[in-house]
């Protein structure tokens, strides 16, 4: 075989370890989770082997079998069959299969082989399938099957020799291509039952833990108890725990502007690093102990095991609104962020689901509101103990994150109402082990969204923390003005504009303009509000500033305005990408703009009613 870049790519079923055995070659931070349907996208990597030759590694969307149906499965066809726009077929196939479920996968593996390519079989979580007792005889598995047959461990740093020496070496010889038909396809099944019997040995009774927790993990009463005791939990641990380090941060920046002010030459170079860099970022930089706390608890359920549980327990009541079990997921991810959220629908086959689902991921709660949201929550919200545990700011959040929640079900379900079809489909989808989540991944999980974090924070944030800082300051008043020098500038023109429209949800000038960069990021809003009244001359702490400018009334409104609003560009832009339609554009950005006049409107009128 002559040097040069060798293509391999990686399939098999859903959920095996691909993403994992591809991280461990190429060195790569692709996510892995423990649900069927994580990978989305056809990624790419390389990797130099021993001898000097270098591979190039796809990672592919799993998939059950070649009649596929949803767009990540059509997306592995394509690439394996060499109809991927711009791209060959590989030079070879690597095969992935979990050990411990060969019932399933073989079917798949004998589907692959008949494509007529070179073929290697990867057994992957061998240690899973050891610690259950499964014997599996890989000479003959592979004489069987007429491909060279490896065992991996994927999580394990040195769990992937025997493949890279074997990709390493000769590209083996392909079995001739089968037609695909529906004869054939029946016969599959005769063929993984015969390999079975003659190279694997099952223990007797599989996974006992597993059908335990089972009992009351899916139990229709005490599972949807449990489930709601989890999600409670959360968002409780996010404000004790995310709390005291927030203020801790807080303070750190606060004494470094006070030291900036000292250092410096009074001026605007002055205001701009005082203000807009460390009043600004420095608010926002504070809440990412929250939003470490929120990732932390996403990153254990998700490798857990327990998401695709929950999927089953809400499927009954996401199919009467209009959703499906299949959103759970996407939905979910949207917690961190719309837009992964919106992308993971992909595993939805049904495309009226599909658009359902992709409607209304925006209405959950994304990390980029957690800053707002804890910064008008630590302003307004008193710090009492409810029925002596729960503390009470945790209790709100709550609410907004069950308001995002119960909006999109509402949405959806008048969505439901508005078309013809209304038929529905079962949920079928494969519940993997349980599994403990390993420190280490959760700690680079952890290390990743910090690091997305803060680069939004120097890069996008930084930028419109700037502009707002310099709208802010300029144009400086004129010679004899009387007013704050604040009121003169193009912010505060552009805030008393925006306040006609905003004025009747109880959002003074300040806030409407903090909602113009908030529209480009979220976390802005915090910096914005941080760096306007700093510049008005009130920077005795953000939240001291809110509290004496702002009622009650305004500042619940404006929880509901950031539960509801159209935001952000980035997740307009999603939409528009993976629906490709910028009708679906007008109507995200229309209802939700409504809905949040409506609510905002409602909550400060009903408010101010009654303080
Ligand atoms: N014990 C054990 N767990 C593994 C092994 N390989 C992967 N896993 C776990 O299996 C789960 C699925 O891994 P992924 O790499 O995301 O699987 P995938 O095949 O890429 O899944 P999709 O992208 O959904 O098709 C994760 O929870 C991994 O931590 C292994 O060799 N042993
Ligand atoms: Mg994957």
């Amino acid at each position: 075989m002559s040097a040069g870049t060798v293509r391999i790519a990686l399939v098999g079923n859903p959920n095996c370890g691909k993403t994992a055995l591809f991280n461990q070659l190429t060195g790569g931070r692709q996510k892995v989770a423990n649900y069927a349907g994580v990978t989305v996208e056809r990624k790419e990597g390389r990797f130099t082997a021993p001898s000097g030759r270098v591979l190039q590694i796809l990672d592919l969307p799993g998939t059950y079998s070649f009649d596929a149906t949803s767009p990540d499965e059509q997306i592995t066809r394509d690439v394996l069959e060499g109809n991927y726009p711009g791209e060959a077929a590989p030079d070879l196939i690597v095969c992935v299969a979990d050990a411990t479920n060969l019932r399933l996968h073989l079917r798949f593996v004998l589907e692959v082989k008949r494509l007529g390519r070179p073929v290697v079989l990867a057994l992957n979580m061998m240690d899973a399938a050891r610690r259950r007792g499964v014997v599996i005889d890989v000479p003959e598995l592979s004489r069987r099957l007429g491909m060279p047959v490896v065992e991996t461990v994927a999580v394990k740093r040195d769990g992937v020799k025997a493949l890279i020496a074997r990709v390493d070496g000769e590209i083996p010889d392909a079995a001739p291509a089968r037609p695909d038909d529906a004869a054939s396809r029946a016969d599959l099944h005769a063929q993984v039952r015969e390999l079975l019997a003659a190279t694997v040995t099952m223990p007797r009774a599989t996974a006992e833990l597993d059908d335990a927790l089972d009992h009351w993990a899916l139990h229709p009463v005490f599972g949807l108890a449990i489930l709601s005791v989890v999600m409670f939990l959360v968002f409780q641990a996010v404000y004790a725990a995310g709390k005291p380090m927030t203020d801790l941060i807080g303070d750190g920046f606060g004494w470094l502007g006070e030291h900036a002010t000292a250092w410096m030459p009074a001026g605007p170079l002055q205001s701009l690093i005082v203000d807009g860099v460390f009043g600004g970022l420095g608010t926002v930089i504070g809440f990412l102990p929250e939003i470490l706390v929120l990732f932390f608890f996403i990153l254990v359920l998700e490798e857990s095991g327990y998401l695709p549980r929950a999927a089953f327990l809400l499927d009954r009541m996401m199919v009467s609104v209009g959703l499906t079990g299949r959103s759970f997921i996407p939905l979910l991810s949207s917690f961190a962020c719309a837009i992964p959220g919106i992308m993971g629908t992909r595993s939805i086959t049904d495309p009226r689901d599909r658009l359902a689902t992709i409607l209304v991921a925006p209405l959950m709660t994304c990390s980029a509101r957690l800053p707002v949201y804890a910064l008008l929550i630590g302003a307004f919200i008193p710090t009492r103990k409810v029925l002596g545990i729960f503390n009470m700011q945790g209790l709100v959040l709550f609410a907004l994150y069950a308001a995002g929640i119960v909006g999109a079900m509402v949405v959806a379900w008048v969505m439901k109402k508005l078309r013809r079809d209304r038929s529905e489909h079962a949920l079928l989808m494969e519940l993997p082990s349980y599994r403990l989540p390993k420190p280490r991944d959760v700690a680079i999980g952890l290390w990743e969204r910090g690091m997305i974090f803060l680069k939004r924070l120097t890069g996008i944030i930084l930028g419109l923390t700037i502009l707002m800082w310099f709208l802010s300051s300029f144009p400086a008043p004129p010679a004899g003005a009387t007013g704050p020098a604040i009121d003169y500038s193009a912010a505060g023109y552009i805030g008393r504009g925006l306040q006609v429209i905003f004025a009747p949800l109880g959002f003074n000038w300040q806030i409407s303009v903090s909602l113009i960069p908030a529209f480009a990021a979220r976390e802005t809003a915090v910096a914005a509000l941080a760096t306007v009244y700093a510049v008005g001359g009130e920077g005795a702490g953000l939240q001291q500033a809110l509290a004496a400018n702002f009622s009650l009334a305004s500042a619940l409104s404006l929880l509901v305005w950031f539960a509801f609003a159209p935001q952000c560009m980035s997740t307009l832009a999603v939409i528009r990408r993976e629906t490709n339609s910028w009708r679906n554009v007008g109507i995200s950005f229309g209802y939700m703009f409504v809905v949040a006049y409506v609510a905002s409107f409602l909550t400060y009128q009903i408010t101010s009613l009654l303080t």
